[in-house]
């Protein structure tokens, strides 16, 4: 029986012998040592994945938008009206919403997953609802540690069903109205931050009420004393199931040895906790852009992440996964398309 302990143990070490071997390619191709930058340390990363050992491919790429409703709603925490994630995962099935149009652009499929939105079941979305949303974390558990741990093996099972389907370029989407006040939290705690400096705006949070949001994640800490060290603990206590759902994204991306690109401020909370469960994982994420909400340098800071892309977005949704996904498409065709220095007879110093 496959357990979450025995899913995450199948999580290895990138190949650094393959790593050598991509890194002597690129220096042998037609450009000075070097100049590609990061794009090189990208495809180098890419190489050393056990997905990728047949060749750098992003033939199918899949982003996978966890929604759920949270419980710490009523605190009055967020202004966007709760049934707008109910609303949007609709929106999501007609791909009008901004992840569907960007993930359009580098041929993502969006799949919406819901893991606990407070709705009947939606058509045309995964139906994965642990609940009709989470504990309001104000006054206790988001959630028991069965339900995170059940949940976190049914979204790693899910993505390695979707990589065992040919998928071999993953990104993590949320959605959830009033969900930025768990995932500063869980920053909060798995950075050793003051809420003060992590608390931010989210969906357009006034300033003015900003001590009550902050006010409320200090409640929270308070109240569920959340164990720092242990990643699981975090998400059930302070967490919520969409956070939840995509640390099981990524762990379950790593656990099939396969590349999984970050969206915001939102995963960045989640990416911590998954850290925290199985450090391998941190290999095989691939950061996106730096999310314009108050506490994402602490988180990337931590993650030792270097996003590729400033643009000030703070939606969500998977948007920043699927805009970064246009740079592992050029990584990879860099590495598999550039001529070679030798073919043009050109010998470079150094
Ligand atoms: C129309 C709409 C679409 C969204 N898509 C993502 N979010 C983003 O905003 C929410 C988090 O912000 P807060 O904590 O302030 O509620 C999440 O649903 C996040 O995905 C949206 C928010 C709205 C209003
Ligand atoms: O960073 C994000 O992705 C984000 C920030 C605020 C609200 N929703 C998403």
């Amino acid at each position: 029986m496959q357990t979450l302990n025995s899913l995450l143990a199948m999580i290895s070490p990138l190949d650094s012998e393959a790593m050598a071997r991509a890194q002597k390619h690129i220096d042998g191709l037609l450009k000075p040592f070097g100049s590609l930058g990061r794009l090189e340390s990208l495809a180098v990363q890419l190489a050393g994945m056990p997905g990728m050992k047949n060749g750098l491919t992003t033939q199918r790429k899949a982003i996978l938008v966890m929604c759920a409703d949270h419980g710490v709603y009523a605190e009055g925490v967020a202004i966007s009206p709760q049934i707008v994630t109910a609303i949007q995962a609709m929106n999501m099935t007609r791909h009008n919403t901004g992840v569907c149009v960007l993930g359009a652009t580098v041929g993502a499929d969006i799949h919406v997953v819901d893991v606990g939105i407070d709705s009947d079941a939606l058509p045309g979305v995964l139906d994965m609802k642990v609940a009709r949303g989470s504990g309001n974390i104000a006054q206790g558990p988001a959630m028991s540690r069965e339900q995170a741990e059940n949940l976190l093996l049914a979204t790693m099972k899910l993505t390695m069903e979707k990589a065992a389907e040919g998928v071999t370029l993953f990104g993590v989407g949320e959605l959830g109205m009033a969900n930025t006040t768990p995932a500063a939290a869980m920053v909060s705690v798995l950075t050793d931050s003051s809420p003060d400096d992590v608390v931010g705006m989210g969906a357009n949070f006034p300033a003015e009420q900003m001590n009550h949001k902050i006010a409320v994640v200090r409640k929270a800490i308070a109240t569920n004393q959340p164990d720092a060290t242990d990643g699981i603990d975090v998400l059930a206590k302070v967490g919520g199931f969409d956070l939840v759902g995509m640390t099981g994204v990524m762990l379950g991306a790593a656990a099939a040895g396969l590349p999984v690109v970050l969206d915001g401020f939102l995963s960045y909370a989640s990416a911590l906790a998954a850290c925290q469960i199985a450090p391998g994982v941190r290999d095989y994420l691939i950061p996106s852009h730096l999310s314009a909400e108050k506490g994402a340098v602490i988180a990337m800071n931590k993650l030792g992440l270097e996003p590729y892309l400033q643009m000030g977005m703070r939606l969500g949704e998977g948007s920043g996964a699927a805009l970064a996904m246009h740079l592992v498409d050029a990584a990879c065709a860099m590495h598999n398309e550039m001529g070679s220095l030798a073919e043009s007879n050109i010998v470079l110093p150094g």
